[in-house]
């Protein structure tokens, strides 16, 4: 890197922790990431909160960085439904709409400490609600098809929903982050 366009890196105490309280999550985001972010995870099951999405998932970083007293990332998925006007919901509500089109939406909010305002990265996958197919491992995975495809994502390899779904499109942003923040973790001899 060269000069004036470099940003000056920013020193985190340690590395950022994952903080969720659900397993499948993780695997998804430690496959995700493979070796591309440094980051351990925390199993905290944080409260479910109210509000607006993003308001959400901001809170749950503050509430998570806190605790850890650390740089963490947290994230908020849900499955919205246009019939409803995006709100999230359950999906029996649906059978009542004929319109069964819906997103999959996952926000991750990354806090460098407690005290610093959240930041948020969006992920969003087109779909539709239809009668479940596939193992029934992960939430609503069999009942979401996502545009494009004749399988649910339940249906589907890992790793096309992987490349193609709601968390995969908002860790493509939070690695982007990651390349250009040059943060600096502190006590990690691999830095
Ligand atoms: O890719 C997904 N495919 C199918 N279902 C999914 C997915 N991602 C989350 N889900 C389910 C899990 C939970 O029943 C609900 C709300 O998730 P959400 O509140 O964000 O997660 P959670 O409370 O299980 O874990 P956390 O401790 O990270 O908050 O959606
Ligand atoms: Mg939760």
């Amino acid at each position: 890197m060269s000069g004036a366009a470099a940003a000056a890196a920013r020193a985190l105490p340690k590395a950022v922790t994952f903080v969720t309280g659900n397993a499948k999550k993780l695997e998804e985001v430690r496959a995700i990431l493979g070796s591309s972010i440094p980051f351990q995870s925390l199993k905290l099951d944080l409260p479910e909160l109210q509000g607006e999405p993003e308001d959400i998932s901001k809170e749950k970083a503050r509430m998570a960085a806190s605790q850890v007293n650390g740089p963490v990332l947290v994230e908020d998925t849900c499955l919205c439904f246009n019939a409803l006007k995006g709100l999230p919901g359950l999906n029996n509500l649906l059978l009542a709409y004929e319109d069964k089109s819906a997103f999959a939406m996952c926000i991750f909010s990354l806090a460098l400490g407690p005290g610093e305002e959240p930041m948020t990265f969006v992920g969003k996958t087109a779909g539709k609600i239809v009668p479940a197919r596939g193992p029934a491992d992960f939430g609503w995975d069999p009942v979401f098809q996502p545009d494009g495809f004749d399988k649910t994502y339940a249906e589907m390899p890992k790793s096309v929903k992987n490349q193609i779904s709601h968390r995969g499109k908002a860790l493509a942003l939070v690695k982007e982050h990651f390349a250009a923040a040059n943060y600096k973790v502190q006590n990690d001899g691999s830095a």
